[in-house]
């Protein structure tokens, strides 16, 4: 073998990368930007709706769920992942269901003002969203929503919104937020959620009615889609069967939204497969009865940071206090 063919092969071989972003085409021929760290963990985030489509550890598995049944056409929203909820939450105002953030086609920033504090992160990509002349009719305030998502060293997932008024004649604004994460998990019955036990919480099945959760860490038989309240900066979801935890820290975000559609509404909604509820729970960081609100000049940030962590036992059940009480 020549010289000049060993040194052409050499690279080929290597095991280790370093971060990379990368721009490309995803579905449908709409702009993606893959995020990848160098032991292996990746993150798909599309320009369309700024929306985070998957999230892989370093073993290649999928954490997110998307659905099978997925519309990556504007103006639909792309169902699974990490919906953008903004400026509105719900049918909670004047808007479309969850507002437009999620059917905009946001761009790539290069140069960002700084962030306060670094992140470690080299994998990451920097979004803005302006609104368009068609969005100031129906929310007429002009605002700049950026946003940042990381991959860290370890493979968390790590999503920073920053929203600034830039009204130029003096008027404030309010809204309410959501990442509306969907969760992939192997089966909805054996699936736990510790961190919102005794938590008031509004019931969206119920006429938004306030009510108070047990004592008991959350299961699920049935249809879910709750509000709960003043939440905890971290929230535990315990996959039994996956012997995997996810963690949700969150930051700015005080409430959380839990939502499960499960057979009758799954069979509902035309981008949903039939028994797909029962591999997705949504687990969403977010800001809903107090909705925030930005003076001109003003910037609110909301930041959401996901890790996926081998599930700790003890004498055969899970320890939830291990799990929300760790690092
Ligand atoms: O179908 P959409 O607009 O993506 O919304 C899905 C669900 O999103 C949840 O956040 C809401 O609480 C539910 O009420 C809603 O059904």
């Amino acid at each position: 073998m020549s010289s000049e063919k060993e040194k052409t092969i050499a690279p080929l071989s290597s095991s280790s990368s370093s971060p990379s972003v990368e721009l490309c085409k995803g579905i449908n021929g709409l702009d993606k930007v893959i995020l990848r760290e160098s032991r292996g963990s990746s993150a798909e985030v599309y320009l369309y709706g700024g929306h985070v489509t998957s999230w892989k550890n370093d073993h290649g598995e999928e954490l997110l769920f998307l659905s099978s049944k997925a519309i990556f056409k504007p103006p639909k929203a792309i169902r699974g992942g990490i919906p953008i909820c903004f400026p509105q939450f719900g049918g909670l105002g004047t808007l479309d269901q969850h507002g437009f953030a999620r059917n905009r086609t946001w761009t790539i920033e290069d140069d960002p003002p700084p962030f306060p504090t670094n992140t470690l992160s080299k994998a990451f990509v920097d979004l803005i969203l302006k609104p368009s002349e068609e969005d100031m009719k129906s929310w007429p305030h002009s605002f700049e929503y950026r946003l940042r998502v990381a991959l860290g060293p370890g493979g968390d997932l790590m999503l920073t919104s920053r929203i600034r008024n830039t009204n130029s004649e003096g008027k404030p604004f309010s809204f309410t937020f959501a990442y509306h994460t969907y969760f992939s998990v192997s089966d909805i019955s054996e699936v736990r959620v510790e961190g919102l036990e005794t938590l008031d919480y509004l019931d969206n099945l119920r006429n938004k009615e306030r009510f108070t959760e047990q004592g008991d860490a959350l299961t699920f038989e049935s249809e879910v889609d709750k509000i709960y309240l003043s939440t905890p900066t971290k929230i535990a979801i315990i996959d039994h069967e996956k012997k995997r935890t996810f963690v949700v820290r969150k930051d700015g975000l005080p409430d959380a939204v839990v939502w499960n559609p499960w057979d009758k509404k799954a069979k509902a909604m035309a981008d949903f497969g039939d028994d797909e509820y029962k591999y997705m729970l949504c687990v969403e960081a977010a800001a809903i009865e107090k909705p925030i609100t930005l003076k001109p000049g003003e910037e609110w940030k909301g930041r959401v940071e996901l890790s996926a962590v081998p599930s700790s036992y003890c004498s055969g059940q899970l320890d939830p206090q291990r799990v929300l009480q760790g690092s």
